[in-house]
Order: C-alpha cells, then sequence, then structure tokens
C-alpha cells in the first residue's frame, strides 16, 4: 500500500461539453469494479451543482467560485493531498470548470505529486461536437483558443454530442482535431458512453505518463502538451496572457427563494442571450411542486426531476462571456415575482 502510486485523470473540456456526464460514467466504473475514487470538482458558481448530481457518498473536495486554473490553482495540490490522506483513494478525478486551462492545472498536479505519491495518468477532454463546429466557422476568439488548448493537451478525446452533428461533420471535425494533436486517441460519444477500463488501461500519447511533471513537460521544461505547443508561449509576457486568457468568462449566481412557474422559465430561458452559453441550477415549480436540475448549454434546455440530499438551495448559475448582469438580474427577479 506504502508503494502505490494513486492515478490521478484530469477530465477537461469547455463548458457544458459533458465532463460531469463522464464523470458518473467513470464513478460507477469504479465501484462496479470495487475501487474507492475521490473527486475534486471546480466550479465557476458559488454553489456545486455538479456535485448534487454525484450523490451523498462520493468522496469530494470542492472548489468554488473562481477558476482551477487561476483564482484557485494553489488550493488545487492542498485539496489533493487532504482527499487522499483522508480516504485513502484508489484514483483521483480531478474535474476542472470548463473555463480552465488545463496546462495550469497540470502543473498544479505536478507540484502535489512531489508531496504524495500520485501520477497524472490523463488528461481526458470532452468536446461538444456541435459546439466546435461552430467555434471552427468563427475560427477566432478567446473561446476559440482556449478549446483548441483543451484539445491540444488531450491524451484522450471525446467527440461528443455527436448526435448533434452529421457523420460527415464529424469526419470533418476528426480532421482538424488531428491537424492540432496529430497522436490523440478520438472517440465520438453520445452522452460520453465510453469503455472506461480501456480510457484508464492507456497511457498518454507520447508513451508511458512516467510521472505527472514529466508526462506534460516541453523538453525545456515549459509545462506543455506537445512538443509544437507554440501557442504555449516562452516568454514571461506570453506566459501571462495564456495564463489569463479566459478572464473574459463570468458567473452570475442567482439564489431563488421561492416557487417560479414552469412556462415563464422557459419562455425566459429562451431570451437568453448568445454570450450565456451555460447554465444550470435546481429550481422548485409552481405547476409541479417538484424540484428539478436543469441544464443549458448551447441553447438546448435539459430538466431533469431530482430529490437532492442533503440542504441544497434554489439556484440558478449563468456562465458566459462579458453579458449584462443586470438584465439578468431583472429577469430573474420577474420570474420571482419580485419588483425590479
Ligand atoms: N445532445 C446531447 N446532450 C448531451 C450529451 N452529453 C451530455 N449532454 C447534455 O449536455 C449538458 C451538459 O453536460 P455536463 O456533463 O453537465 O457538461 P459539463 O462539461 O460537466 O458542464 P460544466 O461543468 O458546466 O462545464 C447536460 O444537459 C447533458 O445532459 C450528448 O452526447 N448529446
Amino acid at each position: 500500500m506504502e508503494n502505490t502510486v494513486i492515478p490521478v485523470y484530469l477530465l477537461s473540456g469547455f463548458l457544458g461539453s459533458g465532463k460531469t456526464t463522464l464523470l458518473k460514467r467513470w464513478l460507477e466504473a469504479a465501484e462496479r469494479s470495487g475501487r474507492k475514487a475521490a473527486v475534486v470538482m471546480n466550479e465557476l458558481g458559488e454553489v456545486n451543482l455538479d456535485g448534487v448530481q454525484l450523490g451523498p457518498d462520493v468522496r469530494m473536495a470542492e472548489m468554488l467560485g473562481g477558476c482551477i486554473c487561476c483564482t484557485v490553482r494553489g488550493d488545487l495540490g492542498m485539496e489533493m493531498l487532504k482527499l487522499i490522506d483522508e480516504h485513502h483513494p484508489d484514483l483521483v478525478l480531478v474535474e476542472s470548470t470548463g473555463a480552465a486551462n488545463p496546462l495550469d492545472i497540470i502543473d498544479a498536479i505536478g507540484d502535489a505529486s512531489m508531496l504524495k505519491r500520485m501520477e497524472l495518468r490523463q488528461v481526458v477532454t470532452v468536446v461538444d461536437a456541435a459546439h466546435l463546429q461552430d467555434q471552427l466557422s468563427r475560427g477566432k476568439g478567446q473561446t476559440f483558443r482556449l478549446m483548441k488548448e483543451q484539445i491540444r493537451c488531450a491524451d484522450a478525446l471525446l467527440l461528443n454530442k455527436i448526435d448533434l452533428v452529421t457523420e460527415a461533420e464529424a469526419d470533418a471535425l476528426e480532421r482538424v482535431i488531428r491537424e492540432w494533436t496529430p497522436l490523440v486517441r478520438i472517440e465520438r460519444t453520445i452522452a460520453a458512453d465510453t469503455d472506461i477500463g480501456r480510457l484508464e488501461r492507456s497511457n498518454g500519447t507520447g508513451g508511458p505518463a512516467a510521472d505527472a511533471t514529466s508526462a506534460h513537460k516541453h523538453e525545456d521544461g515549459e509545462a506543455g502538451c506537445t512538443p509544437d505547443c507554440a501557442e504555449h508561449g516562452h516568454d514571461h509576457e506570453q506566459k501571462h496572457a495564456h495564463h489569463h486568457g479566459h478572464e473574459h468568462v463570468m458567473a452570475y449566481t442567482c439564489y431563488v427563494d421561492r416557487p417560479v412557474d414552469s412556462e415563464a422559465f422557459e419562455a425566459m430561458m429562451g431570451r437568453l442571450p448568445d454570450e450565456i452559453y451555460r447554465a444550470k441550477g435546481i429550481l422548485t415549480f409552481t405547476d409541479t411542486s417538484a424540484r428539478f436540475m436543469f441544464q443549458y448549454a448551447y441553447k438546448q434546455l435539459d430538466l431533469m426531476r431530482i430529490a437532492p440530499q442533503g440542504d441544497v438551495p434554489d439556484v440558478a448559475v449563468f456562465i458566459g462571456e462579458h453579458f449584462e448582469r443586470t438584465e439578468l438580474e431583472r429577469e430573474m427577479l420577474a420570474l420571482m415575482n419580485k419588483p425590479i
């Protein structure tokens, strides 16, 4: 036991791509094989809505209200060490916010692995096929660059939500991904349905992942994903720029203290501006008096009836780029029938 190295898997991918969906499958697979998994979750909002979906028995460290790769980056190693000391897991799964740059997280895991016997085995990037297609048609912007970076850092890549594109479109997407990162293993999935055992058995693209620090380093010691990863920058200024590359992403958390009308809610979601590309939350509806978790990613709204364990407030979290927060506040007040 003393000499066991705990494998760590990093789940990367843009907001709403399907990371939590994959995480749930991973936890189920670990449980089936009798292994104890621990999870580090990071959300931009102030409530761990992803965690609510996992149930009360999952050993979990939550890092809320900031992005793992900058504001809370320093805490990541600490949280991992604490989790390992407390729970002695057989594996650790780290789900970053979709706004995170994997390089910084890879670095932080590397630092932590100097203090505890753990190693980063895989960076698994989940890609929303339809969203990538949309971003490719724009071909620029911070979201595009961040998606590209997340893809280039992947050892394994799930081209997810394949139900939302045609086969020819998926072929075209794979060709682009291969241009960016030729060695990555790509799998097309719906609802991140993949063989977890195979994901775990394979090592990183660059051969055996000996340890977290060496598996994802450039030859010159710069943290990176592939040796030709020119975008990551090699001088301080560039590094600084890339580190803060997602500051354009903002989150607005709104606690909802009363049941709301489901039709008014759906109508409001239908009016959300393009700048808000992700939302999630828990609401109680007046017309059904049940509680629902809602998920919104790129104009697609899903509602699921839930009965969360413990004391979870009704809340709505909106994530996007430079959106009008006051406008959204007004919408939410109207939804709650409160004076504006
Ligand atoms: N159509 C479609 N929807 C999917 C698929 N996979 C996941 N979803 C839905 O996409 C939404 C976002 O999925 P999540 O797994 O929460 O995504 P995430 O990457 O964890 O999101 P963040 O944590 O906010 O970054 C949910 O409503 C899922 O049900 C898929 O293959 N096809």
